[in-house]
């Protein structure tokens, strides 16, 4: 049976916007109020996922959200007609409109936390959306992006999803950023690695001052449970508290697992050796590498900067693995210096490959916070809606698709504006055909 990781990458939504609405989060807050390109944005985007199908790798593409979001617009009081929704909302609280507006699920990273049947106790690939309780406006993707999940793998014999955790921070729960998985084949079962910033229920415990810890370890040990993983092949680590004061709002920031590599900040984590000592342990035979990059060589603001650890670590048809940077990696000299000989190192990765997502960089989501990782056999793999699967025809049919309907230019002045969200209704009315995803947006279904 052969094994597969594909790469659900978020599709751009044609609200893409900089509203500064992540604290903690450096990019979003330095860039609020900027003028944003949702079109560019878009086909930065696409381009990356045809980038890596070119490579040989399974790509996959994931609908954006409905936005604005009227009905929670209209749940929290504004009322009237659309137009009059709209521009309450504006003069009223622009700060709930900006958030109903988000592109936010553009960073699948973000959509769920996925566990491969080879790690699972009923042998079935296990889904549970994301709840973002920390940020208002992400809050309101898991139940849409539940749907979306479900249409896309909708085979009961083969994939399980569960709903999103109490929402709640103390259950704040922000998906495949804080989660990587270690194997030594894609089909073996691997060691399922979950970082949290700090324990809800234990007041203890160390946590950061300054940010936000958006994900709890109460939230992942639950995820843990609902996906049947084993004790013996579960890894618990904590983020250490100081980079997420730095800026490193998610564990992606600052590490990325691929196989059997862990490529990482030697400030990444809070008890690394102990933590590493475990993982030795519960991967059992087999190499295992563990990159750490210094903090004399990268520290971690430039890491922040860069988003180097934000980078996909993909393993290529003929064997050996490349890194997918964002341009920021190779303006850098301190990163494109580390980068160049890092892959003259004895470890896997042989290849750096540029890619160009400014757009979403600017708000704080690099190449990896754009890529859900599914990893998948060939039977589970027939068994995914095949209209979301990218080839070549599919990515001329998107990029098609993203010039009739995508503004060039938005600013967050535009978000009041009827017509935006008239052409956005239609847009992503015309995408669910194309992806045959159905009636998945609230407007579809009122
Ligand atoms: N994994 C990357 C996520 C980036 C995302 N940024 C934002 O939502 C910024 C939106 C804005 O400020 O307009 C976040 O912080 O969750």
């Amino acid at each position: 049976m052969k094994h597969f990781e594909v790469n659900f990458d978020g599709l751009v939504g044609p609200t893409h916007n900089y509203a500064g609405l992540s604290f903690g989060n450096v990019a979003s807050l330095s860039n609020a109020k900027n003028a944003s390109s949702p079109k560019q944005a878009a086909k930065q985007g696409l381009l990356k996922m045809k980038t890596l199908h070119d490579l040989g790798l399974k790509q996959g593409v994931l609908a954006p959200q409905e936005r604005p979001d009227m009905a929670t617009l209209r749940r929290l009081g504004f009322n009237g007609t659309d137009a009059q929704v709209l521009a309450k909302a504006a003069k009223e609280a622009p700060a709930l409109l900006a958030a109903c507006c988000s592109a936010s699920s553009m960073w699948t990273a973000n959509a769920a936390t996925i566990s491969p049947s080879a790690d699972t106790h009923d042998g079935r690939v296990h889904f549970t959306p994301a709840n973002l309780t920390n940020k208002f406006h992400r809050s309101l993707e898991p139940a849409v992006t539940g749907r979306i999940l479900k249409a896309i793998f909708n085979d009961d014999r083969h994939f399980k999803h569960h709903k999103h955790l109490p929402d709640n921070d103390h259950f704040g729960d922000e998906g495949a950023a804080n989660h990587t998985r270690l194997c030594s084949q894609y089909g073996h079962a691997g060691v399922e690695l979950f970082v949290y910033g700090r324990e809800a229920f234990n007041a203890a415990a160390v946590a950061p001052q300054k940010y936000p810890a958006r994900q709890t370890l109460e939230a992942s040990r639950a995820i843990a449970r609902l996906h049947g993983l084993d004790e013996d092949t579960v890894v618990f680590m904590q983020q250490n508290p100081e980079v997420i004061d730095a800026g490193v709002f998610h564990n992606d920031v600052i590490s990325v697992g691929n196989q059997n590599v862990l490529f990482y900040h030697q400030d990444a984590f809070a008890n690394t050796e102990r933590d590493f000592a475990e993982i030795r342990r519960k991967f059992g035979e087999g190499d295992l590498h563990f990159i750490e990059v210094p903090r004399d060589q990268v520290s971690v603001s430039e890491a922040v900067k860069t988003y180097l650890f934000n980078t996909q670590v993909v393993t290529l048809p003929a064997g050996h693995m490349a890194i997918i940077a964002p341009t920021e990696c190779e303006e850098s000299e301190a990163v494109n210096r580390y980068l160049a000989q890092l892959v003259e190192k004895d470890t896997p990765i042989k290849e750096v490959r540029y890619i160009d997502v400014k757009q979403s960089m600017r708000n704080g989501g690099g190449p990896a916070c754009l890529r859900l990782r599914v990893g998948l056999n060939d039977e589970e793999l027939a068994a995914v809606n095949p209209a979301c699967l990218l080839d070549d025809a599919l990515f001329n049919r998107l990029n098609g698709w993203v010039d009739k309907h995508y503004r060039d230019e938005l600013l967050v002045a535009d978000l009041a504006d009827p017509q935006l969200l008239v052409e956005s209704r239609q847009a992503l009315d015309e995408l669910t055909q194309l992806l045959a995803l159905g009636s998945v947006y609230p407007f579809q279904r009122d």
